[in-house]
């Protein structure tokens, strides 16, 4: 093959969430000692469903949208995971992010196979009350497949409280009986846990944490700079902000602010809307790549994938990447980052805390006895600080980069329970 043809194969390898994810699964289960078939199983999900939902507009006008639930695998137990709402899911996007949420749950271990979902369309577009139909419909179409001893489903980018209320609804009554249990990342006032909303945010605090431990950096010195201003990007600001971090680079969808001084995090919070955007407010501005490239110690991916490439690995000036959003870094970029001796914290590690307070929440629900914030910070702070000693150490004495361990310590779990089953 060519130089020109291998770069073109190369750079759409690295553009193919699902392919790339493969790849890392192939080879933790490799280096694990699995057999081909237990690859085989855990390549793809075991169920997709497609739907096509109509949806009475504003307008009067009827539009129909395409959503998809995929379920990874669900020997460990019934599977969890998000739902996005977003112009660019794709049907490969959704089988890799449910593939992520299986690793997830495999190193926080939680008793869980990943799941996850997708609507194309733009939220931002939409009135509140199409909103309302277009997530009710969803239900509707995906209602065999899911439910709370089946598949659990949760917010993602452009979901939130109010969304997963109206599918907690819609579910509820199409089973005649009130089931929170069935989706998690509910208002308080329905279920909801105290902390889900900033759990992904404080699970990755606590991943800068640790991480900054081990580079002999400390966050009352560090220069922050974060991409996404949502749910994970807005609350990890005000965190690394109150930990007394310097956050001098924010971003959203628009553009990005940049304060060699620090932004003022508190305003920034209080202008943004309920999309995530607050860029658009202010005239100077730099792009989402420069933000990338800034000068800084930590830099936090929280918003889309694709991100960090081979094109500007080389020019990433950070010495710790903690990837709160999925899959922000390529596997090109992941080698050219390691051997540049910056520690990249996984996504699949670093925001696990979402789904484990997610976790927390359906407890609380099947029990009905609900906890304080207290100890639900106890317990999350648990599983992440072990979580994470868990995967520096296999990459240390495995001698593979973090994400690569990761994986396998993500992966195992599923496999052992496969094998135990006798599926594989
Ligand atoms: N919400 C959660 O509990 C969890 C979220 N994540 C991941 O974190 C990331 C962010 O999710 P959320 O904060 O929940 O979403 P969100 O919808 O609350 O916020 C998304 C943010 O990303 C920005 N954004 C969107 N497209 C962009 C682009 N092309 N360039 C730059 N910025 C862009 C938006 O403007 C917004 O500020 C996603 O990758 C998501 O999968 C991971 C684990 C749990
Ligand atoms: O809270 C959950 O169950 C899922 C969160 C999620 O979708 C993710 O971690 O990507």
């Amino acid at each position: 093959m060519g130089d020109k043809a291998e770069e073109a194969k190369n750079a759409q390898e690295s553009m193919n969430l699902l392919q790339s994810t493969q790849m890392v699964i192939k080879e933790a289960l490799d280096k694990l000692g699995y057999p081909e078939q237990v690859y085989e199983l855990l390549k793809e999900p075991i169920r997709m469903l497609t739907v096509r939902i109509p949806v009475r507009m504003d307008d009067g006008s009827v539009k129909v949208f395409t959503g998809y639930r995929a379920q990874h695998n669900d020997a460990v137990g019934l599977t969890k995971g998000g739902i996005r709402f977003h112009p660019d899911v794709t049907e490969d996007e959704v089988k890799a992010l449910s593939i992520w949420m299986s690793l997830k749950a495999g190193i926080v271990d939680l008793p869980y196979g990943g799941g996850k979902g997708g609507i194309v369309c733009d939220p931002r577009k939409m009135s509140f009350r199409e909103l309302e139909r277009l997530s009710r419909g969803y239900v509707r179409a995906i209602s065999q497949i899911v439910g709370p001893t089946k598949d659990i489903p949760a917010p993602d980018v452009f979901t939130n409280s109010q969304i997963m209320a109206w599918m907690m609804d819609e579910y509820s009554r199409i089973k005649e009986f009130d089931s929170p249990g069935f989706i998690t990342g509910k208002p308080l006032v329905l279920g909801g846990s105290h902390g889900r909303e900033s759990a992904t945010a404080k699970g990755v605090t606590i991943c800068i944490r640790e991480a900054a431990k081990k580079k002999g950096i400390r966050l009352e010195d560090s220069r922050v700079v974060i991409q996404g201003f949502g749910n994970a990007g807005g609350y990890l600001a005000k965190f690394m902000h109150d930990a007394g971090a310097k956050v001098i680079g924010i971003s959203d969808a628009h553009g990005a602010l940049y304060n060699p001084d620090g932004l003022d995090i508190d305003y920034l919070l209080d202008r943004r809307d309920s999309f995530g955007t607050v860029t658009n407010l202010f005239k100077d501005t730099i792009t989402n790549q420069e933000l990338l490239e800034l000068d800084c110690d930590i830099l936090v991916p929280a918003a889309i994938e694709n991100q960090i490439t081979a094109k500007n690995a080389h020019n990433i000036k950070a010495k710790i990447v903690v990837e709160a959003a999925n899959g922000p870094t390529t596997l090109e970029a992941t080698k050219i980052l390691t051997e540049r001796g910056i520690l990249i914290v996984p996504d699949v590690l670093a925001s696990a805390g979402g789904v484990t307070v997610s976790y927390f929440e359906w407890v609380q629900n099947n029990q009905g006895y609900y906890w304080s914030e207290e100890e639900v910070e106890k317990r999350l702070e648990e599983k992440m600080v072990k979580a994470f000693e868990n995967v520096y150490q296999t990459a240390r004495t495995r001698k593979v980069d973090m994400r690569l361990a990761a994986y396998m310590v993500g992966v195992r779990k599923m496999a052992e329970a496969s094998r135990f089953r006798g599926w594989v």
